[in-house]
């Protein structure tokens, strides 16, 4: 019995992979969204163009100056006329869910730290805020101006510095895309830790800034660990020199990570240097459907347990998550359907027979024991990246067409999935679909409420509701991506009076004028 069903996996492997299509390259677009009042403007891809979030949000403007002349001059003077914009600002003061807008008249393009350093220093002279703007791939509101603040862009900061071979030791310019520098640590036999659907735009700077999580935190843990040192541009113009070559570095506080997840808020990180694994020889990925939720877990325990040193990913997908991204995107093909839950399993590990072999025998005893239903294995590069396409589509199938209510949230495993069940029941009909997915191997899901448009009575049904269900549960209102603008108001939610008036206290001290990224994380 057994053997034949894993011959009917290895069959399914062989034929559904094949029919599998590439998809065209784009990007994929994450959304986390549906927090504040000004979510009437939330919308996917092909959206209008919202209104200033200014006004929507009724955001009375910091007391900053005004960009005149002089300013623009003196920035003239320094970067050259190339790298100082005034004109086309659209793509720098709209986030790309189309969610918020700002009204910055001027994108600066250092190309260098001291060029960073001395904007900085002007602005904290002439109390100018200033936006830091990687990617703007970000999923809060967190890279884009609210009001007119200057947008510093890191985009020119693009350089892969060095690549050490024996250590795995990266050292990157802020603005590196992700891919990029992935390429290029891949041309040295080594992985960057961190992978997510937007990497073909995100900034690797920005991902630190955020402390970006995706889908390999379960194997690598999250970027407070893999980033050695940062090389960060103070409010003030000062810049900290906290980069490291190693590990282990206990003279005193830890500063970088200060860095590492605060959103711009403290500093403007210039360069980092980071830890990377060497490549797996071995990589192989096992998309299977499940029963329950229950078989879910009982199918993560025997993952640790049985693939624990080889395990890379551990991905959920319930069955409205992923059927909405099949019919959205006709170029996917799922290798198998009808299952309430999918689960992508990934290993990597440095001898293909050996774990071909254990990712066989656990699929064959998880289906043995009635846990696992059905599935695809696949160790071939080409069809293990299809397999992915499957899942980096999922947020994008959401935001097509429809309007989606989305939450990002980490939540106690034995109760992950019931919010998905509650939240149905509590929007009934109002809503489209309503489903879940995410990273269930970091017990981090991303809850999503969908409907053809914006509806009050679904907003008021699923506000703050989550937020008490998340925050009663001790879990976290955001998991991975951030406060940013369009969470602030609920941070009380996962944090005390006490520990957000030491973040307020810190901000001061880094940041006396608040002229680093206002109107974020903090209220
Ligand atoms: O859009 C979302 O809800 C999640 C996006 C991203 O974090 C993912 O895991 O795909
Ligand atoms: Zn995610």
């Amino acid at each position: 019995m057994r053997f034949q069903r894993l011959l009917q996996m290895r069959r399914l492997a062989t034929s559904a992979s094949a029919t599998l299509m590439r998809a065209p390259k784009q990007t994929t677009h994450h959304s986390t969204m549906g927090t504040s009042l000004s979510v009437r403007t939330m919308a996917g891809s092909g959206a209008a163009i919202p209104e200033l979030t200014q006004i929507t949000d009724n955001v009375q403007r910091g007391n900053y100056a005004t960009l005149n002349d002089a300013d623009v001059a003196h920035f003239e003077k320094l970067l050259g006329t190339n790298h100082v914009l005034t004109e086309d600002l659209e793509g720098y003061n709209i986030c790309f869910l189309k969610r918020i807008r700002g009204n910055s008249k001027l994108v600066l393009k250092p190309g260098n730290t001291e060029e960073v350093a001395a904007i900085m220093r002007y602005c904290n002279e002439r109390k100018l805020a200033v936006v830091p703007q990687g990617g703007n791939t970000g999923l809060v509101g967190g890279s884009v101006p609210i009001c007119d603040e200057i947008v510093l862009s890191l985009q020119r900061l693009n350089k892969v510095l060095s690549v050490d071979e024996v250590t795995g030791i990266a050292i990157v310019e802020s603005g590196c895309i992700l891919e990029n520098f992935d390429q290029r640590a891949r041309d040295a036999g080594l992985t960057v830790p961190l992978d997510l659907g937007a990497k073909a735009s995100c900034h690797i700077g920005g991902n630190v800034s955020t402390n970006a999580g995706g889908v390999r935190v379960v194997r690598y843990g999250n970027l407070h660990g893999s980033v050695l040192g940062v090389e960060a541009v103070l409010a003030n113009g000062q810049v900290l020199d906290l980069m490291s070559n190693f590990k282990k570095d206990n003279t005193g506080y830890h500063l970088k990570h200060l860095f590492i997840g605060s959103e711009g808020t403290l500093g403007v990180i210039t360069k980092l240097s980071m830890l990377c694994p060497h490549s797996s020889k071995a990589v192989n990925v096992a998309f299977i459907g499940l029963n329950s939720f229950d078989d879910v877990l009982k199918t993560f325990v025997s993952a640790k347990r049985n693939l624990g040193e080889i395990l890379s990913s551990c991905e959920l997908i319930d069955e409205r998550a992923l059927n909405t991204a099949l019919q959205q995107f006709k170029f996917l093909n799922a290798p198998i359907s009808g299952f309430p839950f999918y689960m992508l399993i990934e290993t990597s590990g440095s001898n293909g027979d050996h774990d071909e072999e254990k990712i066989n025998q656990f699929i064959g005893d998880g289906m043995e024991r009635g846990e696992i239903q059905d599935g695809t294995v696949t160790g071939d590069p080409g069809k293990v990246q299809e397999i992915w396409k499957i899942r980096e589509m999922v947020p994008l199938g959401l935001i097509e067409k429809s309007f989606c209510f989305k939450y990002d949230i980490s939540l106690p495993l034995r109760d992950f999935y019931d919010i998905v069940d509650v939240m149905r029941e509590r929007c009934g009909s109002l809503a489209t679909v309503v489903c879940g997915y995410g990273h269930l191997g970091d017990s981090n899901l991303h809850l999503n409420v969908s409907c053809d448009e914006f509806n009050d009575e679904i907003y008021k049904r699923v506000e703050p509701f989550v937020y008490e269900y998340t925050s009663k549960l001790k879990g976290s209102i955001s998991a991975e991506h951030g406060i940013g603008f369009l969470k602030k108001d609920y941070l009380h939610y996962s944090k005390n009076s006490v520990a957000i008036d030491w973040m307020r206290d810190m901000k001061k001290l880094l940041d006396p004028k608040g002229i680093l990224n206002p109107y974020k994380v903090l209220n």
